[in-house]
């Protein structure tokens, strides 16, 4: 009760704070990833994050996609490209569905968190990935000799990179030391219970941190080694010990997707060059920025032609 009516009265302070004195939030520099880490504190005072979050630089850059997004939303809904199925499609089907009519705004909102979820994980997970590969020319050169073998036998497409064991021990091991995301799979206790002795109430909000999971040398002795092989024989799929797309009913839609993209990117990097640091490469480090853990200074690697 104490913390609803803490959240309230903070809530009320802070609209009409908020409205006079905007120059002076923005002058603040408020960090959506500082937002995040609060709100995951304090969601009582989910009002306040939402509020602050206006001032983030985040939604300075969000206000022109979602202007774009709302264009293409009015030109699709006037015809343009009317036999093409994408999730636009999709979705505007779902608009004319009579139980749960979607409105204007819901549709463009979710083509943002796709757009939003799709770009920067991906892309993040490859910088991760081409790091690792260049620092560790060994695991770097047996890829590229499955990559050759693999083209030469049977030419580089959907299925032959499915096929391909080392490139998916590569994007597993990756992915286990560096998940980009770390913040998000969260969910609501649904009843009491006591796991390994620790009694978690109905309604608890608990939020799983797969970077934790995957350093824990329990789950993965020699944790923080980067070690590809130890996926060339894993069968242990339900143990939830490798967790980067998240578990359960509501885990990453677009995981097969970001798998597709991430090895068939990779592996026609590597096919076409080597990857190397420079000489006076610093140990990269990796931060978390809101949900997102990236790399914290540009990430520099030098690409070799192969001959
Ligand atoms: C390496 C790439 C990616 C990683 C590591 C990643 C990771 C995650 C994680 C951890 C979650 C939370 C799952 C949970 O709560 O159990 C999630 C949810 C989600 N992801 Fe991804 N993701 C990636 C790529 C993508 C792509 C390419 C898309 C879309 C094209 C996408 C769309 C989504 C959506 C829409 C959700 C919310 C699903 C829901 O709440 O039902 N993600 N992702």
């Amino acid at each position: 009760m104490y913390r609803q009516c803490l959240a309230f009265i903070s809530a009320v302070i802070l609209t009409f704070s908020t409205r006079r004195y905007e120059k002076f939030f923005k002058f603040l520099d408020i960090r959506y990833s500082r937002i995040v880490s609060f709100s995951f504190i304090f969601p009582e005072l989910e009002w306040i994050w939402k509020h602050l979050y206006r001032f983030t630089q985040l939604c300075q850059y969000e206000a022109p996609l979602v202007n774009g997004l709302s264009d293409v939303y009015d030109r699709r809904k006037s015809g343009e490209a009317a036999d093409s199925m994408d999730l636009l499609k999709l979705l505007l089907n779902k608009e004319n569905n009579e139980e749960k009519p979607l409105t204007k705004q819901q549709v463009v909102e979710n083509c943002f968190a796709f757009l939003l979820a799709g770009y920067e994980t991906t892309s993040t997970a490859l910088t991760f990935c081409t790091y690792l590969l260049a620092k560790h020319q060994d695991v770097q050169r047996k890829l590229y000799e499955e990559i050759a073998a693999t083209k030469e036998e049977k030419g580089l497409n959907f299925d032959t990179i499915h096929s391909m064991k080392y490139l998916d021990a590569v994007f597993k091991e990756s992915l286990r030391m560096y998940p980009p995301v770390i913040h998000f799979v969260n969910r609501v206790c649904l009843e009491d219970i006591t796991i390994n002795g620790q009694f978690i109430p109905k309604g608890t909000f608990v939020a799983v941190l797969p970077y934790t999971v995957h350093m824990n040398e329990e789950n993965w002795p020699r944790a923080k080694e980067f070690i590809p092989e130890r996926f060339l024989d894993w069968n242990d799929k339900g143990s939830l010990k490798w967790i980067p797309f998240g578990v359960g009913p509501r885990f990453c839609v677009g995981m097969r997707f970001a798998e597709m993209e991430f090895k068939m990117s990779l592996a026609r990097l590597i096919e076409r060059f080597e990857l190397k640091l420079p000489e006076n490469a610093q140990e990269m480090i990796p931060m978390v920025n809101g949900v997102i853990m990236r790399p914290k200074d540009p990430v520099n690697v030098i690409l070799n032609k192969r001959s």
